[in-house]
This record gives C-alpha cells, sequence and structure tokens, in this order.
C-alpha cells in the first residue's frame, strides 16, 4: 500500500511554502499527500497580503475525514496560527495515537509576515511539542522557543538540550538563517549525539518555502518507514537540490524546485546552475 502523509498547514497562494509545498514534495518522494488546512494566506515571492484563518469546525473535520477513512502513517504541522487551533491538533494527534510526527513550528515567513499569533508559545511548547518526533526551528524560532540568543554552535546545542526537556523526542535546528558562512549547517540532537548536516550554502535569494519543504520531506521519509536519522539525511539532499535548482520566478524570493532530486537523477543536471539554466544548456 502507498504510504499517507497528512500536512496540517497554512495555504500559501504562491506555491512555494505551506500546504502547497508539502504536498509536492509528498507527491516527489512517492507518498499520498493530505491535507488539513489551518489559514488561507493571500502570499506570493513578495511577501504576506493576508492571513484568513479558517474556523475551527472547518480544521477539526478535515482532520477527522482524512484520518477516519484513509489513515495517517505519518503527520506534519506547519503554520498552526493561534493557540486554539494548536491545541485542537495536538489534541487529535493524541486522539489517533500518531507517533510519526514532524513538528515546524511556524512562526513568521520571510518577509517578516507573522503567521502565528504572539501568545501562542506556551500552547506550542506545553501542548504539541512533547508529541513531536522532531521538530525543526529555524534559528529565530529556536530562539523564541528556547528564550536563548542563538549565535554560535555551543549555543545552537543548549537549545536543542532545551527541546529535549520540553518532551520533543528529537530536535533540528536549521542553519538557513546562518548566513555568515559558505555552508549551512542543520544540527540534529537525538538526546544522546549530536549530528551535522552540512552542506555548500546557496548563494540565492530563492529560498521561499525551504523549512515547510524539508519538513515535509522527513514526513515523507517517516511515512515510508525510513528510520529517523536516515529521514533528516534524505531531506536534506532533497531541500539541498530543490534550492540549488531553485525557480527564478516572482520579483521576489523565489520558490524552491521540489522535482530538483527527480529531475537531477533524471537528466544528470549540472552543479551550480539554476535548473532552468541547466535544461537550456542541454
Ligand atoms: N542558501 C541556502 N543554501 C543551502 N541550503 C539552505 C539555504 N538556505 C536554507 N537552506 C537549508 O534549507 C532548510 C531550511 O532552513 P531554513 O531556511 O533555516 O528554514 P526556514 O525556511 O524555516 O527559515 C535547511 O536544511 C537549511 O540548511
Ligand atoms: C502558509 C505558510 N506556511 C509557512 C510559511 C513559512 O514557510 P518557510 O518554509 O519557513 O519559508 P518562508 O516563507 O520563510 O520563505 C509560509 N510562508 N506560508
Amino acid at each position: 500500500m502507498i504510504a499517507r502523509a497528512l500536512t496540517i498547514a497554512g495555504s500559501d497562494s504562491g506555491g512555494g511554502a505551506g500546504i502547497q509545498a508539502d504536498l509536492k514534495t509528498f507527491q516527489e518522494l512517492g507518498v499520498f499527500g493530505m491535507t488539513a488546512i489551518t489559514a488561507i494566506t493571500a502570499q506570493n515571492t513578495l511577501g504576506v497580503q493576508g492571513v484568513y484563518p479558517l474556523e475551527i469546525k472547518a480544521l477539526e473535520q478535515q482532520i477527522t475525514s482524512v484520518a477516519e477513512d484513509i489513515g495517517i502513517d505519518a503527520v506534519k504541522t506547519g503554520m498552526l496560527f493561534d493557540e486554539e487551533r494548536i491545541r485542537l491538533v495536538a489534541e487529535k494527534i493524541r486522539h489517533y495515537n500518531w507517533d510519526r510526527v514532524v513538528v515546524d513550528p511556524v512562526m513568521i515567513a520571510k518577509g517578516g509576515a507573522s503567521l502565528l499569533t504572539d501568545n501562542s508559545v506556551d500552547a506550542l511548547i506545553n501542548d504539541l511539542l512533547p508529541l513531536a518526533t522532531v521538530a525543526t526551528p529555524n534559528i529565530p524560532e529556536a530562539e523564541a522557543i528556547t528564550g536563548r540568543s542563538i549565535k554560535t554552535m555551543d549555543e545552537r546545542k543548549k537549545a536543542a538540550e532545551d527541546f529535549l526537556k520540553m518532551g520533543v523526542h528529537s530536535v533540528v535546528i536549521k542553519g538557513g538563517h546562518d548566513s555568515g558562512s559558505d555552508s549551512t549547517v542543520d544540527l540534529y540532537f537525538d538526546g544522546k549525539t549530536y549530528h551535522y548536516l552540512e552542506f555548500p550554502r546557496v548563494d540565492t535569494k530563492n529560498t521561499h518555502g525551504t523549512g515547510c519543504s524539508f519538513a515535509s520531506a522527513i514526513t515523507a521519509e517517516l511515512a515510508k518507514g525510513t528510520p529517523l536519522a536516515e529521514a533528516i539525511q534524505r531531506a536534506k539532499e532533497f531541500i539541498h537540490l530543490a534550492i540549488k535548482y531553485s525557480l527564478n520566478i516572482g520579483g521576489g524570493h523565489g520558490p524552491t524546485h521540489h522535482g530538483a532530486l527527480r529531475q537531477y537523477k533524471e537528466d544528470n543536471l549540472e552543479v551550480g546552475k539554476t535548473w532552468q539554466e541547466s535544461v537550456a544548456a542541454k
């Protein structure tokens, strides 16, 4: 049977982040994707122009509908908008005993728009994070959740330990925002060992949706039964190629190319070029 993954997240009309990124990632990785939409955003590569939360009953019914008929092998949470929705999602995860749970604690979009209300961090910490197989904060999110300033890798390791104390099974503190270096290092801590996932930094402005796509790639792998450490490694390879061959569309931060890993395997794309340049050169 095909592996089944559910994303509980916001809709990005621009198609680069949110449930759109998650579904594209699930499809690329051979997983059947389902959605429970928390909020609709009017968004493009320039920023977020509007945020419209769906009523709580609509969210509840979407989760119930797919859980009780189709079934869920792994679930990912992204933009949850507020504490009421966080609590509902936590209740559903507990109710269905889901144990492959990726929590991407989305707070602020790259352009600065808030995707989570200010008073929701406590609900994230107390209700949702303890249910996470893996949490995937970026550095600003890890700072907001732990209350630490994170400038060095030592500070990141301390923050990772804080996450484990909050009850998460494991955490990846992503390094995309650590822009002062030639590489991106994501720190994965499983409670015993620190793992450093290091790839060259791609010099591009087209990074819209990187966090969503990375977390949904982990979810897809978990849904297929891939062990967690390997799922994270594969997700890092997936997102690296998606950024390397990112799409230069729109006037701002273009989206990643979710088909890059597949195209790379099929067409042996050239390293260092955008996908369009690489295809054009053939
Ligand atoms: N310019 C880049 N080059 C290579 N990898 C990147 C780049 N920017 C982000 N990443 C990777 O993309 C993933 C998402 O990270 P990040 O951008 O920090 O998340 P978010 O979108 O939540 O802010 C991580 O694996 C990170 O290392
Ligand atoms: C609807 C929606 N959800 C999440 C995000 C944040 O996505 P992320 O992958 O962190 O990428 P950026 O937006 O920060 O580029 C979003 N923008 N919209």
